[in-house]
């Protein structure tokens, strides 16, 4: 009973938390990347709520999910945070069912094997300056990079795998597309409210830090001011 909570809990609610609090570091640390993110909802679902006429009666309070399916912009922003920064970097361990060769290498029945996720999206191979927070490559239509445009990424890796932070084949993660979308939905808010700015002096530290996920060592501090009202009001 404990296990299958804890599963619950931490399958259903940790690990995306922990890539929500990744991606939000990458937009303080990286302010033109939150910008171009402001003026896309600004310009599909137009400026936040609080800047508009008291008397708007059209005010948008949410943004609903036609919406941010409209916003290729804030998908590569989750889809580059789920690359930089998978909250798991390995899968759940698998069992190979019966004598496999790999490259020549036998991998005996029985064995337990499993996936270097993170190592997977670094690839220099596959893309290009890996280590850099770049959501743009989810445009590029070199084959060293996204392939063409955020939404046709394919994150079930169904017809290659050049990231898996969701897993790949038949035991993948069944909540891909849910956590994609409750990625967007939350960073598309905080955002579309918040201007988020870094502490004086901060730089932003990206250093891991191991536990049940792959956590950002020293939390993030942020200056977090109202869209529209500036930090020293
Ligand atoms: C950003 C968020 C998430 C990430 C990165 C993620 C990632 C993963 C990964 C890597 C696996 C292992 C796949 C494998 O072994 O091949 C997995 C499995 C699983 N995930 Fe997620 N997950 C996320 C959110 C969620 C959510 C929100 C739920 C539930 C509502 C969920 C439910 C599950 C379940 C039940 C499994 C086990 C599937 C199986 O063994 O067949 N995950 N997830």
């Amino acid at each position: 009973m404990v296990s299958l909570c804890n599963e619950f809990l931490n399958a259903g609610t940790h690990i995306t938390s922990t890539a929500l609090q990744w991606i939000m570091a990458n937009l303080v640390k990286y302010p033109h990347v939150q910008t171009k993110l402001y003026e896309e909802i600004n310009g599909i679902v137009g400026p936040s709520p609080q800047l508009r006429e008291k008397n708007d009666k059209e005010v948008m309070v949410m943004i609903n999910k036609d919406d941010l399916h409209r916003m290729p912009y804030l998908k590569s922003v989750a889809l580059e945070g789920l690359r930089r920064h998978p909250p798991v970097h390995f899968v759940l361990p698998h069992k190979v069912t019966k004598d496999m060769e790999l490259e020549g290498y036998l991998v005996p029945k029985d064995s337990t094997i499993n996936f270097m996720v993170a190592d997977i999206g670094w690839d220099p191979k596959v893309w290009d300056e890996p280590m850099e927070f770049k959501p743009e490559r989810f445009f590029a239509s070199d084959t060293n990079n996204g392939g063409g445009a955020p939404n046709l990424f394919d994150i079930t890796g169904s017809r290659e795998i050049k990231m898996m932070p969701f897993g790949a084949g038949r035991r993948m993660c069944p909540a891909a597309g849910l956590s994609l979308l409750h990625l967007k939905f939350f960073v598309a808010h905080l955002v579309w409210y918040f201007e988020w700015m870094a502490v004086e002096g901060d730089i932003v530290d990206l250093s891991e830090k191991q536990e049940s996920t792959t956590i950002i060592k020293n939390t993030l501090r942020a200056h977090i001011s109202p869209r529209g009202i500036s930090q020293n009001q």
